[in-house]
């Protein structure tokens, strides 16, 4: 099922938790909702399920106006952290749960039940815990049948919240892979809240970046992080310096307020001086993964800040020392032009480099 939000709002007392949002989710899609605590993503992924009812706007699913339905009447499933497994249910009657609530005329037979509670967990690759409870699970195997138990209904829309939230790093990456291909197999249009950039990125067709309620961006996870639409966006989606004032080509500056930023790993390094580089000392190295970070002090303007070398850069200029001196060239500064105070928030990027 495709949705769509059309100017919804949703105000607690008389803060707007969210503000006049308007969204087009294809079907088949999966869109992550990114942003920062308390941005209004799993506000508005409550609006999409019908666990909360908007104070203004409509939410239609496949062009059919659904707001004012039941959560039953949506056709949609959920794993909510609010949500967990029933704890005194096995695995099996937590997956059958929601086939055998279902009124008599609509329920299925035991023994339908029970060939669709085996097949979601081969699904999701559990068939042995069937009979097992909740608390003999780990955490990663918790939220595979809480997706089971999701999809037992036949959702055509299915909604996470930060399904991955309580897991450690490892089982997280691994999940995050088995949804993404799980997705593939089912293609149920699929909405997840996470305010972990990493995981929109690597999951996500579509991501929908949101700040104090409202969309800040909505593109393919290569469109917002190369081309953000505005400073949040940029900052959000990755490591960024920040400049402000002097530290700002001349050329580039709008005005006092005019900000600066650069990615780590756009900062090129280099022993000899050019034209645009400025000097700076090594204050830290250490190496994340196959990228060695070096923290530097520029000198011209006293700022701090950090670049990112890959391995084999890091090979050719290295080993660097604390105290070492080095040039660091920001040709690659973008500024934003919604930086500029006083003005209505616009969207556009204004100047790329110098
Ligand atoms: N039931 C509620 N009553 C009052 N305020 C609420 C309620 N639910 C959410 N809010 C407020 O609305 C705002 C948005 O909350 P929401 O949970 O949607 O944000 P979020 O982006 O999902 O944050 P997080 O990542 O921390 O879960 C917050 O300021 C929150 O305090």
């Amino acid at each position: 099922m495709s949705i769509s939000i059309n100017s919804v709002s949703k105000a607690f007392g008389l803060y707007p938790a969210v503000n006049n949002v308007s969204l087009t989710i294809p079907k088949g899609d999966f869109a992550a909702l990114l942003g920062p605590s308390g941005s209004g993503k799993t506000t508005l992924l409550r609006l999409i399920a019908g666990l909360e009812n908007p104070n203004q706007g409509r939410i239609l699913f496949n062009g059919i106006d659904y707001t004012d339905k039941s959560v039953k009447e949506r056709k949609v499933g959920f794993v909510f952290q609010q949500y967990a497994l029933f704890k005194h249910m096995t695995i099996f009657e937590n997956v059958a749960f929601g086939l055998k609530v279902r009124p008599r005329k609509s329920r299925p037979s035991k023994q339908q039940i029970h060939e669709k509670v085996f097949e979601l967990l081969k699904l999701v690759q559990l068939e042995n815990t069937a009979a097992r409870y909740p608390a003999q699970l780990s955490g990663g195997q918790r939220q595979r049948i809480a997706l089971a138990r999701a999809l037992a209904v036949e959702p055509e829309v299915l909604l996470l919240d930060e399904p991955f939230g309580a897991l450690d790093a490892k089982v997280r990456q691994e999940l995050r892979l088995w949804l993404r291909e799980l997705h593939q197999k089912l293609n149920i249009t699929t909405v997840f809240v996470t305010h972990d950039q990493e995981e929109a990125l690597e999951m996500a067709d579509t991501i929908v970046v949101m700040n104090h309620g409202q969309i800040e961006q909505i593109g393919s996870p290569e469109k917002v992080y190369n081309d953000p639409a505005n400073s949040f966006v940029y900052s959000f989606l990755g490591r960024v310096n920040e400049f402000r004032g002097d530290s700002i080509p001349q050329e580039l500056r709008l005005n006092e307020e005019t900000a600066g930023y650069i990615r780590p790993h756009e900062i090129v390094l280099s022993r000899t001086a050019l034209d645009t580089s400025s000097p700076s000392e090594v204050i830290h190295v250490h190496t994340v993964g196959s990228a060695v970070r070096v923290e530097l002090k520029r000198l011209d303007t006293d700022d701090i800040l950090e670049a990112e070398l890959s391995t084999e850069k890091y090979r050719q200029i290295g080993p660097l020392i604390k105290g070492e001196m080095l040039y660091a060239d920001f040709s690659r500064m973008v500024i934003f032009d919604d930086d500029r105070p006083n003005q209505a928030k616009v969207s556009n990027k204004i100047v790329t480099a110098l």
